[in-house]
């Protein structure tokens, strides 16, 4: 592995029930902003799940920070490093935003004496310094996903893993998230961020990988991702109709609904 890959995957098979979501993927992470873009049921939740060691992978190796995960005492060890902002993350109602944090903080095992500032740090990088003690059952969307972002930041993990954080974001505080991960990303950390925001992505990530039923269809730059682009492709972008050509300009694939 190279030196400075955070994440490296090789030969991964995930799913559930026996159903195979993702096979065979090798994937490799370094520094940086990483965008994962994908039609509805791709994999990426999947894929962020294996990575937030949650989901052990059916076969296939995981390495993180340049170890090997095998069991739930490796994967102990690295999870204190990893902020993950689930699509869907649970809280407890009456907690306020600060304790929310606090909490994961210490889920994190961020040392006691420096949860409170770390706490503090993590609420002004998402704008809700002021309302730190407001009660998580009176948030706004926007505000709820925000509280999840500083829940993921708090203690600087060294890898961001982050579920559709801008869903329900205004443009403004869409700007300010974006601010956010490249200073993070400076920081040294790597940041991978799934969304549907191809926009996003073009203004935010060093590296874009697109999804599609559990294969990377594309890996590059948003400018090479954008480079695919042809005139039949659809999108209104050089980026959307990239990555509709990186999907075989074909339509995302629909989940049936109920
Ligand atoms: N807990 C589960 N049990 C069974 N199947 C699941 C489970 N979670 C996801 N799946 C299935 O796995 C596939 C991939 O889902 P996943 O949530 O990883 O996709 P995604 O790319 O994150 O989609 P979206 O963009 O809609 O969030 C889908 O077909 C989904 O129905």
């Amino acid at each position: 592995m190279t030196t400075d890959s955070i994440v490296r995957l090789t030969s991964l098979t995930q799913g559930y029930s026996g159903r195979r979501i993702i096979e065979n993927l090798d994937l490799s992470i370094k520094p940086g902003v990483t965008g994962l873009l994908g039609p509805n049921g791709a994999g990426k939740t999947t894929l962020f799940r294996t990575l937030a060691t949650i989901a052990p992978p059916q076969s296939g190796q995981l390495e993180l920070f340049g170890s090997p995960v095998t069991n739930e005492r490796t994967a102990r060890r690295v999870r204190r490093r990893i902020g993950y902002l689930p699509q869907d993350f649970g809280y407890y109602p009456a907690f306020s935003i600060a304790d929310f944090v606090r909490y994961c903080a210490w889920l994190r095992e961020v040392p006691s004496k420096q949860a409170d500032s770390a706490t503090k740090e993590a609420l002004a990088a998402v704008g809700l310094a002021d309302r730190a003690r407001d009660r998580m059952k009176s948030l706004s969307g926007g505000m709820l996903r925000r509280a999840g972002i500083a829940a993921a930041i708090v203690g600087s993990p060294a890898l961001l893993l982050l579920d559709e954080p801008t869903v329900g974001l205004d443009p403004a505080q869409r700007l300010d998230f974006r601010k956010l991960i490249r200073s993070l990303a400076r920081a040294g950390a790597a940041v991978v961020l799934s969304t549907h925001l191809v926009e996003d992505v073009g203004a935010a990530c060093d590296t874009v990988f697109v999804l599609s039923d559990g294969q990377i269809r594309h890996s590059g730059t948003p400018q090479q991702l954008a480079e695919l682009a042809t005139p039949t492709a659809p999108g209104d972008s050089p980026l959307e109709r990239g990555y509709m050509e990186a999907l075989g300009n074909s339509r995302p694939s629909q989940e049936t609904p109920c």
